[in-house]
């Protein structure tokens, strides 16, 4: 996990006078006039990382009102403070001058981008959102923009890449203040192309205020998060707000799902719809379609077309049908940006379609065959993902499908008792630990999944299929005992942190790496019965 005062930053920002942006966003400003010569350079919304130069704009938060952090910021150097009139009544004799907005979290998007020079506008931008598949689908984006020549920026989960500075990401989408830092080094180290996650969180705390996508691509909807967004209508609401012109220019959706029908026929901008499962026989026709998808390498190639004739045939280098769902959004989102066809195509066939890797999705660290079991480490961490992480190795496990697995602390409970059901209903072993646990009590986390369980292994044995359920709580431990006591044509899915090295439980991040355990206990085996 990065600290806040990790960031990546224009090297040679382009000062703007504190004035032009108080007559620019009619901020009033409730001391310290801003007098001509206070010059900002940049934008924080985080005291940690405040340089000289920053304004710090000191936001009301869940836990605390940023106003708390001023002074500090302005020993940091902050010339200025942008805050609400709550936070202005805190910040009275603060020394520097204080500028107020009603609405400081809507305006902070827009005076960053405004303070960087709008280096979205100087850039080719695609923002994807859903439930599942985001990370996945930026990587295919980033893969094939590079391969068409771009000098691509990549923001989300995993990482944050500009050029070839990389940082680990803390958010899936950054706050608005770090965000438009970024787009501006990017900008300035000739980036042409950005592709980023938008999460739901993002576009309702108003992150990606001051961009407007190119290309919006939307994946799925099930459910998850709904702790912060109450209900699915309110979820999808949130995913929807990115298809209006406010906020892009063109979308690309896959309509695999009733909410995805729902995003195409709600969309405020132009839509081309993506279908790469049997369409039911009332729905409408998709602009794009897949077909012919068939087994390549560790993944799939397939045949995409439209209804104008177009078509080309490609892979993935990730199993399961939703990564060719993945890599079917991307390519079109290309497509959609303007790209040649001709030149997508030939691109692809050099690239050997979409063979990007992607950290812990569907990250293959044992791959069988060699007398000990096929091991991936996947970052499913809801049903819907669960099941279909399941779905997509069953079909190449000759022996058992064993499943390592726990649900995250302070996240969305009532996923929990459904994800213990998943697992029984689609592997033979299922080894039930902890995932992130936060805050929570491990162990009644566990309890609320293993009711699902259990209840479902009633059903599964009357059906003639008798599931091994087992807990153990410490997650390195389980997945040791998963790897070692798997069978050499079994496979081990060990689901739900993927790329994550950091296990925050009550507060203390243990350091812990799903990858780095699965291949351990491989190496054990390994020496306990050399490979046949
Ligand atoms: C629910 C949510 O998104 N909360 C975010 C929000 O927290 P908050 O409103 O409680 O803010 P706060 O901690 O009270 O701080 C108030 C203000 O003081 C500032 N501050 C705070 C502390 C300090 O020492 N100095 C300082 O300046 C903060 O930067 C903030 O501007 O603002 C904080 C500062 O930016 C974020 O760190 C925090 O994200 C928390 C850590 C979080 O877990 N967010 C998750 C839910 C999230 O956003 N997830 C999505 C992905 C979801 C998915 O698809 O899986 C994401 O995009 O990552
Ligand atoms: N199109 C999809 N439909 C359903 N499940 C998917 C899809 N793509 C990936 N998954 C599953 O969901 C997990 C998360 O995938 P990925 O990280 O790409 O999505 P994400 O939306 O970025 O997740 P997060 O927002 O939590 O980072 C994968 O490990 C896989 O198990």
């Amino acid at each position: 996990m990065t600290s806040p005062t990790d960031r990546i930053r224009p090297a040679d920002p382009v000062p703007r006078r504190l004035a032009d942006v108080a007559t620019a966003f009619g901020l009033t400003v409730a001391s310290g006039g801003p007098s001509s010569e206070v010059l900002v350079s940049a934008v924080a919304s985080d005291n940690r990382a405040v340089v000289p130069g920053d304004l710090f704009v000191a936001l009301p938060g869940a836990r605390s009102h940023g106003a708390t952090y001023a002074a500090d910021a302005v020993r940091r150097g902050a010339p200025a403070v942008l805050t609400d009139t709550a936070g202005a009544r805190m910040l009275a004799g603060i020394g520097v001058p204080v500028l107020v907005a009603d609405d400081v979290r809507g305006v902070l998007g827009p005076v960053a981008a405004w303070v960087h020079g709008e280096p979205a506008q100087h850039l080719t931008t695609f923002g994807v959102t859903g439930t599942n598949g985001k990370t996945t689908t930026t990587y295919q984006v980033d893969h094939l923009l590079r391969a068409l020549g771009h000098r691509g920026g990549l923001v989300g989960t995993v990482e944050t890449r500009a050029g070839d500075q990389v940082l680990p990401s803390r958010l899936t989408t950054p706050e608005a203040a770090d965000l438009q830092a970024l787009l501006a080094r990017m900008r300035e180290i000739g980036v042409d192309a950005l592709t980023m996650e938008v999460s739901s969180h993002a576009v309702t705390m108003r992150r990606v205020d001051g961009i407007v996508f190119d290309v919006a691509g939307f994946t799925n909807l099930s459910q998850d998060h709904l702790d912060f967004h109450g209900d699915l209508p309110t979820y999808f609401a949130a995913k929807a707000e990115l298809f209006t012109p406010a906020r892009s220019r063109r979308g690309v959706v896959v309509v695999d799902d009733a909410w995805g029908e729902r995003m195409a026929a709600s969309a405020g901008v132009p839509v081309e719809t993506v279908r790469t499962l049997p369409a039911p026989h009332d729905a409408p026709t998709a602009d794009w379609t897949v077909s012919d998808v068939a087994p390549h390498g560790t993944g799939s190639a397939f045949t995409l077309r439209h209804t104008d004739g177009r078509e080309l045939r490609t892979s993935t280098a990730l199993p399961g049908g939703f990564n060719v769902a993945n890599a079917a959004l991307a390519v079109v989102m290309v497509l959609a940006s303007g790209a040649a066809p001709e030149h997508v195509s030939a691109a692809l066939d050099a690239a050997d379609g979409l063979s990007a890797r992607v950290p812990g999705r569907m990250e293959v660290v044992g791959a069988g065959g060699d007398g000990h079991p096929r091991v991936v480490v996947d970052f499913a961490h809801n049903t819907d993902a669960l099941e279909l992480a399941l779905a997509a190795l069953r079909p190449t496990t000759a022996g058992r499908l064993v499943v390592v697995f726990g649900a995250t602390g302070d996240r969305d409970p009532g996923k929990r008792p459904a994800m213990g059901a998943a697992a029984v209903a689609g592997a033979d072993v299922v080894v039930l630990t902890d995932d992130d646990p936060h805050d929570e009590d491990a162990a009644k986390i566990r309890a609320e999944v293993l009711a699902g369980a259990e209840a479902a292994r009633a059903s599964a044995r009357a059906a003639g299929r008798d599931i091994v359920v087992q807990e153990v709580g410490d997650r390195a431990e389980a997945v040791r005992r998963a790897v070692l006591e798997a069978g050499p044509t079994d496979t081990v899915l060990v689901a739900g942190r993927g790329h994550e090295t950091i296990q925050e439980v009550r507060g203390v991040d243990v350091a812990l790496d799903d990858r780095v355990e699965a291949r351990s206990a491989l190496r054990a085996r390994a020496e306990r019965t050399p490979s046949a």
